[in-house]
């Protein structure tokens, strides 16, 4: 077996994201048509290794059928259809493995359009085991020497649902943060002593409908999953345990939401899939570009490997490629590559202190193994109010977050398709303990080599609008349950020839005007303007009473429309108003819109953070209660942070709580009607 060659032993080190391609061996359709034969019409990628073994960087060079302009992209390594995961595993996994054993957390993530080979990477096929199988049997072995125990946890994220696949009823783990550490509610740890206890778990305790293991009767799913393998050892000289786990994330296949699925896979289930994927590169790049601010938070499943993502802890990520259906391979392997180009922040001086910085501690109560279920005990605290205001804040903060990110999932989607995300973005299904802690990564190990490539990031594309009102979202959600979904012009164009590399020359470009956008922004009486207008057709609008859709009006049924209604102020019906709504016990404005829904509410707070994270000094001081000094403390917060303010907890570090801050809306409005 090849040892590692020193030269990538460094290059490991290098980033703290390995992105790696791997194209996909031949599968037996394939097996006749040797990678040299010239007769297999599957179209090639061919790769550049400068050194060899030893390169830190190849290149990747696109077949003609890649639909791309861009004819290659720059990875940290690629592997080759013939080279199979026993190489893979000795060259990349095996070191990580003793990081293991000191603590660590070390993440193989595979990633990939459908069928690119990420389940036979990581779980391995018939006789042929994968990563996770392969470094689990080292695990065992190691640990038969050094007297640890090792337990493993198995996982699916299905529609932003985490299922315990390992308990037989698949209950819905909960993902909780407390003080920045992340718990998973309700996920077994099971405890195995040998490869056969784990291929039992692994293979057949899981209703896995992956390749090779697909039950009958159950339904194809795209989801991701996880295997985490946790190994306890016991430190000498003290009562603690050091816990060292090693995660293998197979991710769902990514598919072109625009494509009819091949599954059958509905639109909104796919956008979901390929949100999350994207949430995933987002964290990968910020990662990668040591930002102060990581977006776990966008999926559930970049949400759960928060603890293992931050400190020193290594990630690899497997970009599978599908020769076959290569469309969708080079989208992935252009993000992946994108996700770590330019950025060259080595990461050395991996110490001991570094290392145990990262590495947590188990009480010694907890000495005698982990339970075999860590039992579920926080309640859900599901309120209609709290859906809502995460649906709102989801859009609010969708239309106002620019430029930082890789990309966003609207770059691949429809208009259509951003409309239905529109209307179903996912919240967060479980309550948070605690609001996420601003990352702040150790950089006390960090030497930057060079200054970091300017990198232009494309902005958003998605449509940017502000959503205050509930009744634009019903009417938009009405039109759309019409039926048939008709793609936008410019989504029909791009599937006609034009490549994902224009729209992302033209996202940089829609980043270029939305810089230019910010250098002239409107005055300052519009901004207040618009502030007011919006909170004051908040108040005057009456959504308990609003008809969208005239009920007798047979000519509007079954008619498709995509337009999104513009919002009008709806006339009101004071005799309904007066029949269901005491107006004498109402004594403020406030007060008024208390009796609305929260969703009102929330809209204002999502206004009124709009304002914050847009104001100049000048209008942050004609806010009641903002005086010179905290004008300046919010203008420095915004200019620190690369992040709008996204709640009212995030001005506490200006010494406002939200309370304050709920406060001085309340004389704003007040006034504002006075
Ligand atoms: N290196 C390889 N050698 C031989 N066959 C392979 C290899 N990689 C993948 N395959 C075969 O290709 C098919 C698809 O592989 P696999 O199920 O791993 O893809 P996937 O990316 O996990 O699919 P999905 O999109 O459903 O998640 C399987 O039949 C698998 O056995």
């Amino acid at each position: 077996m090849a040892s590692i060659p020193s030269d990538r032993s460094k290059a490991i080190t290098r980033r703290k994201v390995r992105v790696i391609a791997k194209i996909r061996g031949f599968t037996d359709t394939h097996a006749e048509f040797p990678a040299n034969s010239g007769a297999s019409t599957t179209p090639r990628f061919s790769v550049n290794k400068p050194n060899g073994e030893a390169s830190e960087s190849v290149t990747i060079f696109f077949p003609a059928q890649s639909g791309s302009c861009k004819e290659y992209c720059d990875v940290d390594y690629c592997y080759d259809q013939h080279e199979d995961n026993d190489l893979i595993f000795s060259r990349e996994i095996k070191p990580l493995i003793f990081e293991v054993f000191e603590g660590c957390n070390p993440t193989i993530i595979a990633c990939g359009g459908r069928l690119s080979g990420k389940t036979y990477l990581i779980q391995g096929s018939d006789g042929k085991p994968g990563l996770a199988t392969l470094a689990v049997s080292k695990i065992l072995s190691m640990a038969d020497q050094t007297r640890n125990s090792i337990t493993i946890s198995f996982y699916e994220v299905y529609q932003e649902h985490v299922h315990d696949l390992l308990d037989p009823k698949q209950p819905v783990v909960s993902i909780l943060e407390d003080k920045g550490k992340i718990q998973h509610k309700g996920l077994s740890q099971v405890p195995i002593r040998s490869i056969a206890e784990f291929y039992r778990l692994y293979f057949s305790g899981s209703s896995s409908c992956k390749s090779g293991q697909k039950p009958a009767i159950e339904l194809p799913r795209r989801s991701h999953r996880g295997l985490v393998v946790n190994v306890l050892s016991s430190a000498e000289n003290s009562d603690t345990r050091l816990v060292g786990k090693m995660n293998f994330v197979d991710l769902a296949g990514y598919e072109d939401g625009r494509r009819k699925s091949t599954d059958g896979i509905n639109l909104v289930e796919s956008a979901k899939i390929n949100k999350s994927i994207y949430a995933m590169y987002n964290v990968i790049y910020s990662l990668n570009a040591n930002e102060r601010h990581v977006p776990y938070r966008e999926s559930k499943i970049t949400h759960m490997l928060k603890d293992s993502f931050d400190g020193m802890n290594r990630i690899l990520l497997f970009t599978c490629l599908n020769p076959s259906s290569c469309q969708d391979s080079v989208y992935m392997l252009s993000l992946a590559s994108r996700s770590c180009r330019g950025i060259n922040r080595v990461v050395t001086g991996f110490t001991k202190e570094a290392k145990s910085m990262t590495r947590p501690m188990v009480p010694s109560s907890q000495k005698n193994g982990p339970p075999a279920s860590v039992p579920t005990t926080v309640k859900k605290k599901h309120t209609a109010s709290q859906v809502h205001f995460s649906k709102k804040k989801d859009n609010v903060m969708a239309s106002t977050m620019k430029g930082r990110k890789l990309f966003d999932e609207g770059s691949r989607q429809t208009q259509s398709e951003k409309a239905i995300s529109l209307e179903d973005i996912d919240s967060a299904d479980e309550p948070l303990v605690q609001e996420e802690g601003k990352c702040i990564p150790n950089v006390t190990n960090l030497t930057v080599l060079s200054e970091v490539e300017a990198f232009s990031l494309p902005t958003s594309n998605m449509v940017k609008t502000t959503i205050p009102n509930k009744d634009v979202f019903m009417a938009s959600k009405v039109c759309l349950h019409g039926g048939d979904i008709t793609p936008s012009p410019r989504a029909s164009s791009s599937t006609n020839g034009a490549s994902f590399t224009e729209q992302v020359h033209s996202m940089d470009k829609e980043n270029q005007s939305s810089l230019v956008d910010k250098v002239i922004s409107p005055p300052l009486s519009a901004r207040l303007r618009e502030l007011s207008n919006n909170l004051k057709s908040l108040w005057s609008s009456t959504p308990l009473h609003i008809k969208l859709l005239e009920e007798n009006d047979a000519s509007s049924y079954g008619q498709v429309c995509t337009e999104i209604v513009e919002p009008k102020t709806p006339i009101m019906d004071w005799s309904i108003v007066n029949e269901g709504w005491d107006v004498a016990n109402v004594h403020s404005p406030w007060e008024t819109l208390s009796m609305r829904n929260s969703g009102m509410k929330n809209s204002i707070v999502q206004d009124y953070l709009k304002f914050l994270n847009t104001a100049d000094k000048e209008d942050l001081k004609r806010l009641k209660g903002i005086g010179e000094k905290r004008a300046t403390s919010i203008l420095e917060l915004r200019e620190e942070s690369s992040e709008p303010f996204k709640s009212l907890d995030d001005l506490k570090e200006v010494g406002l709580s939200a309370k304050q801050i709920k406060g001085m809306m309340k004389k704003e409005v007040a006034e504002l009607f006075n």
